[in-house]
């Protein structure tokens, strides 16, 4: 997409013009980006999606085939005019890819005038919310499999060319490789590919199949044993070929399970992989694989060196959207909320950042979410969000801003990071993280406090109703 300025809810469009229009369009805003509930029911987001954010940000405007299809649907030539000279000139504030986050707690503070600040809405969650809820699944399997390697077998199941952003998250979320071939190449992945059942049926033999494959890929040959029957075929036929390249100095890299109850198999197979002296062929497994099954077949003892995830990583199952929102806080100066009889929907009023709060050794104690023009410094306590006598003392604590000003007027101020990176930094981030917060049932919820001003802030606002 070059000019991406299309790819939003027309309501951003129509609204934009009725700000332009009416005289509002200078109005100086502040938004905030945050989730309300965690996915999977789990304990915490892992925050993806922020460099493909900023780069579609970046080439957020029109051409003058999108003006043109903009004056079909009834927008206004002052308007149409306006948006061809569009460029997002505000700044952006925003956590840093791969973090950790909470629910409620602003990712990503977004200013400047009202006008471009509404038009990016849309693009700004389709995306985040994509990679996000995708990287923390993806970290969820890789949790699960302590430390076994999960490659992304995703694309042909995902959402359309949704798999291009989903198998980036993927590697972000904790995945080694991907099989997405397109995802490889835009975002310098790890690529990565074993054989289908076809490549095996279309021989008469399993055992041909198996060594055609080995003589054209001799470095690279995971052979899928599954196609007739396991134990009595797949494996022989393997350990036969395994002998052979043996006695030549070659090997193949290693099996792939695909069906059938795949810790009893990945178990026989290892023993007859080691009876025949083979210890170095390692076993992959898939099939509908996600943390539950991994962390059953693990406590089952499975012996499976890694696991390939399609369906479930990539669509993000069984959440398929992560709830995250774009609400105004201020204008002009002025603070806003958004009241809903929803106690959980309420808004929070005004510019705001956020501080992260870590115990002495080192991990993370509290997030609190405070004015904007606060100074950390004069910050003694924060306060429970909704019980008033919950309140604790973060004086003595170190701590952080974790909104780093990402871009400025309209331009980018830091070097956006590859995927790998943004896993780099989750990679230590999570050992900051108190295990009891990454529970599959019932994980510890981890508390977010407010700044006294803000709370009387919101308070006040609340009273005046
Ligand atoms: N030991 C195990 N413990 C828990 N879950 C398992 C175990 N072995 C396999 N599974 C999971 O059980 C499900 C089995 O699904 P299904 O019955 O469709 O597979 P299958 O019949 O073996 O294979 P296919 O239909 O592809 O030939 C998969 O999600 C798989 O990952
Ligand atoms: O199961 P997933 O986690 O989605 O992983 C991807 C699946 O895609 C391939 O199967 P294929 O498309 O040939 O279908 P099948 O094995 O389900 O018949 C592969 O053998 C995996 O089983
Ligand atoms: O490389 C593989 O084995 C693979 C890739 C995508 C889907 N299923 C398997």
């Amino acid at each position: 997409m070059n000019n991406c300025g299309l790819y939003t809810d027309f309501y951003e469009i129509t609204m934009s013009q009725a700000f332009f229009l009416s005289g509002k369009g200078n109005s100086q805003v502040s938004f905030d980006y945050f989730y309300r509930t965690n996915p999977f029911g789990g304990g915490y987001l892992i925050f993806a999606g922020l460099s493909d954010a900023i780069e579609l940000v970046k080439r957020f405007n029109f051409s003058e085939e999108d003006i043109a299809f903009l004056a079909e649907k009834g927008i206004d030539s002052r308007f149409l005019d306006y948006l061809r000279d569009f460029k997002f000139q505000g700044d952006i504030y925003s956590m840093k890819e791969g973090e950790i986050a909470f629910p409620r707690v602003p990712i990503m503070r977004i200013e400047g005038n009202i006008i471009e600040c509404q038009l990016i809405e849309t693009l700004l969650l389709n995306i985040l919310n994509y990679e996000s809820l995708i990287a923390t699944k993806t970290f969820r399997i890789t949790q699960a499999a302590r430390g076994r390697n999960i490659i992304d077998f995703g694309i042909r199941r995902a959402h359309g060319t949704g798999a291009v952003q989903a198998s980036k998250a993927a590697i972000i979320g904790g995945a080694v490789a991907t099989s997405n071939v397109y995802a490889a190449k835009r975002y310098n992945l790890e690529v990565s590919g074993t054989m289908a059942h076809s490549w095996v049926q279309s021989f008469q033999d399993e055992y041909e199949a198996f060594k055609v494959f080995s003589d054209i890929h001799p470095d690279n040959c995971i052979l899928l044993v599954d196609t007739y029957n396991t134990l009595r075929s797949g494996l022989p036929n393997a350990i036969k070929l395994a002998n052979e390249l043996k006695a030549q100095g070659r090997k193949i890299k290693g099996i792939r399970l695909d069906s059938g109850d795949l810790s009893y198999l990945s178990r026989k197979a290892r023993k007859m992989l080691d009876d025949a002296g083979h210890q170095d062929i390692i076993i992959t497994a898939s099939n509908q694989l996600n943390e539950h099954v991994i962390k059953s077949l693990l406590e089952q003892d499975a012996r499976i060196d890694a696991f390939g995830v399609g369906t479930e990583m990539i669509t993000g199952k069984p959440d398929s959207s992560l709830d995250g929102v774009y609400k105004l806080a201020e204008c002009d100066g002025i603070s806003r909320m958004k009241v809903s009889e929803n106690i959980e929907k309420v808004t929070l009023p005004g510019a705001k950042k956020v501080v992260r709060y870590y115990d002495h050794d080192g991990m993370f104690y509290r997030d609190a979410i405070v004015k904007r023009s606060e100074k950390v410094e004069d910050i003694k306590e924060i306060f429970h969000p909704s019980v008033d006598y919950k309140k604790t003392t973060v004086e003595a604590l170190q701590s952080e801003e974790l909104q780093k000003h990402v871009m400025s007027k309209g331009e980018i101020l830091i070097d956006l990071p590859s995927a790998k990176e943004s896993h780099e930094y989750l990679m230590e981030r999570s050992k900051q993280l108190p295990s009891e917060h990454y529970r599959f049932i019932s994980p510890h919820i981890y508390k977010v406090g407010l700044s006294l001003k803000l709370k009387q802030e919101r308070d006040n606002f609340l009273n005046n109703l």
